[in-house]
């Protein structure tokens, strides 16, 4: 479904060049939960970027559902983006003048493919966001914002939603609902995920937490607890 193929991305030009991911070769399995953790300045952020085509590989390959996008122009990466990605940052980032129901659809909105009435009535059902669909973002809570957020990232059935953070702006309690509906639409969608967090508990939520270090993937644990995690981190870096 993703997967890079000694995936390097370098900043700035001799002396003062960063070597922000060297040589990556890592494939995320489809319908699994994928957590990204390391400390900070590992390349987490750089990676997601480049699986999102949102930055460009300086060497090697990013293929998503199929395609090379080291091949696509910018105008088909957008497409792509548009239509076969999902997106849950930890600012949320809903368009503050549409409803939540105008944000769940915005793909469409923007030219992407027809999103299926069903199957987002059954996502504001299970997201529990009924009665909120005519809202403005600024008139829901946190949580209730990150699960608009969530139903507009599942709504067009995306190969995979990238998440930056996305308890990062809440409370552990919402967060921990935010991580239940995530786990949800892997378990009862097989949507695939991969999410950037600097926290054990989030990741402890995933199926699989792959540990950078330095651009280079350091390890992996499968299934952890958050105590797996925190025993990983203190004996090879805190987190960021
Ligand atoms: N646009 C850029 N220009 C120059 N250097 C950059 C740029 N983006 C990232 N870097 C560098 O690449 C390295 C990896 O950065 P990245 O943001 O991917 O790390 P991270 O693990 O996400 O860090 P954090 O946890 O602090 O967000 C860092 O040394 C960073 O300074």
């Amino acid at each position: 479904m993703v997967h890079t193929v000694e995936l390097t991305r370098t900043f700035g030009r001799q002396t003062s060049a960063v070597t922000a991911l060297d040589r990556v070769s890592i494939a995320f399995e489809p319908g699994r939960f994928t957590s990204i953790m390391g400390p900070s300045g590992s390349g987490k952020s750089t990676l997601l970027h480049c699986l999102a085509g949102l930055e460009r590989p300086s060497l090697g390959s990013v293929v998503v559902a199929g395609t090379d996008l080291a091949r696509l122009s910018e105008a088909r990466l957008t497409t792509l983006r548009r239509d076969r990605l999902g997106f849950v940052f930890q600012a949320f980032n809903l368009i503050p003048t549409l409803t939540a129901e105008e944000n769940i659809t915005l793909s469409e909105r923007i030219g992407g493919p027809r999103i299926d009435p069903e199957w987002t009535s059954h996502l504001v059902q299970v997201l529990g966001l009924g009665n909120r669909l005519r809202h403005r973002p600024h008139e829901l809570s946190g949580g209730q914002q990150q699960r608009v957020a969530i139903a507009r990232a599942l709504a067009h059935r995306p190969a995979v939603v990238f998440a930056d953070e996305p308890t990062g702006n809440l409370d552990s309690h919402t967060g921990s609902e935010v991580l239940h509906f995530l786990r949800l639409a892997v378990e009862q969608f097989g949507q695939t995920i991969v999410m950037v967090t600097h926290d054990p508990a989030a990741a402890a939520r995933s199926h699989r937490v792959v540990f950078l270090r330095d651009g280079r993937v350091e390890g992996e644990l499968r299934n952890p607890s958050a105590g797996d995690i925190l025993g990983r981190l203190a004996t090879n870096g805190s987190p960021a």
